[in-house]
């Protein structure tokens, strides 16, 4: 890993106060591995208790919307996220598309609006099993990236890849076949960006768990990694933080 590795928790609908004793413990886990970027997007609920009680790692947000106020009942803005102590956030997340019926126009103008806050920003893209199963899931993926990916510029900017097919199922991709879409995709950001599309950090999320962890973020272009389930408890979530230590330590 050329990048430094960039570990995530989305730890989606789950979260209660309870969780705080979990965040504080990855928090310690996070202080051991000052090579590894750890980061953790709890439900809203959740973000400025963990924000500020973090020392060591990041506290973000799992969908912003693209407005900065006004009356959108039941949203939260980036600046109120930046406001909480969120330092990025999640956007275009295939729950996100699929069950709020995204758009990349959406995705894309939530990027914008996260960035314009100050929050760095996971993008993410992935392709049905359908679409895989057509032969589809690169072209699939880089209609997502021309479509969402803000034009600005690369900056605070990482991408996910998350096939959906993968998601909570215990299904991962080949090694082979994660390899040609993070190559697929560090083609597509080279385009976008030029050479600053070399430097964002690529993610595979999807079934990560403690036990495929090290095998996944060695694939070449595989900077890091979007953990759902393992994410919730402090013990599996370090055992892939840790995984990603030893790859850089070699
Ligand atoms: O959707 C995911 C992370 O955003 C992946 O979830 P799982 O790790 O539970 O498969």
């Amino acid at each position: 890993m050329a990048l430094r590795p960039y570990i995530v928790g989305n730890w989606k609908m789950n979260g209660l106060r309870a969780t705080l004793a979990e965040a504080r413990a990855i928090d310690r886990v996070a202080a051991r591995y000052p090579a590894v970027d750890v980061g953790i997007a709890p439900p809203f609920t959740l973000v400025h208790a963990m924000a500020e009680e973090a020392q060591a790692m990041a506290v973000g947000g799992q969908d912003v919307h693209a407005k900065p106020s006004g009356a959108f009942t039941g949203n939260i803005s980036a600046p109120m996220l930046e406001d909480a102590g969120a330092r990025f956030t999640i956007v275009g997340h295939s729950e996100r598309r699929s069950l709020h019926g995204e758009s990349d126009g959406d995705v894309q103008a939530k990027a914008v609006a996260a960035r314009a806050a100050g929050l760095g920003v996971i993008l993410c893209v992935g392709e049905t099993e359908a679409e895989r199963d057509a032969g589809q899931a690169e072209a699939v993926v880089s209609g997502q990236l021309h479509g969402s990916l803000p034009k600005e510029g690369a900056e605070g900017l990482a991408v996910a890849y998350e096939p959906v097919w993968a998601i909570g199922t215990g299904r991962v991709p080949s090694v082979e076949d994660v390899a040609a879409m993070h190559r697929a995709i560090r083609a597509d950001l080279v385009a976008i960006y030029g050479d600053a599309g070399k430097g964002v950090r690529i993610l595979y999320g999807g079934s990560v768990n403690a036990g495929n962890a090290s095998e996944l973020l060695g694939v070449a272009d595989v900077g890091g990694a979007l953990v759902g389930g393992a994410s919730l408890t402090a013990e599996s979530f370090a055992a892939i933080i840790n995984a990603a230590a030893m790859l850089i330590e070699g």
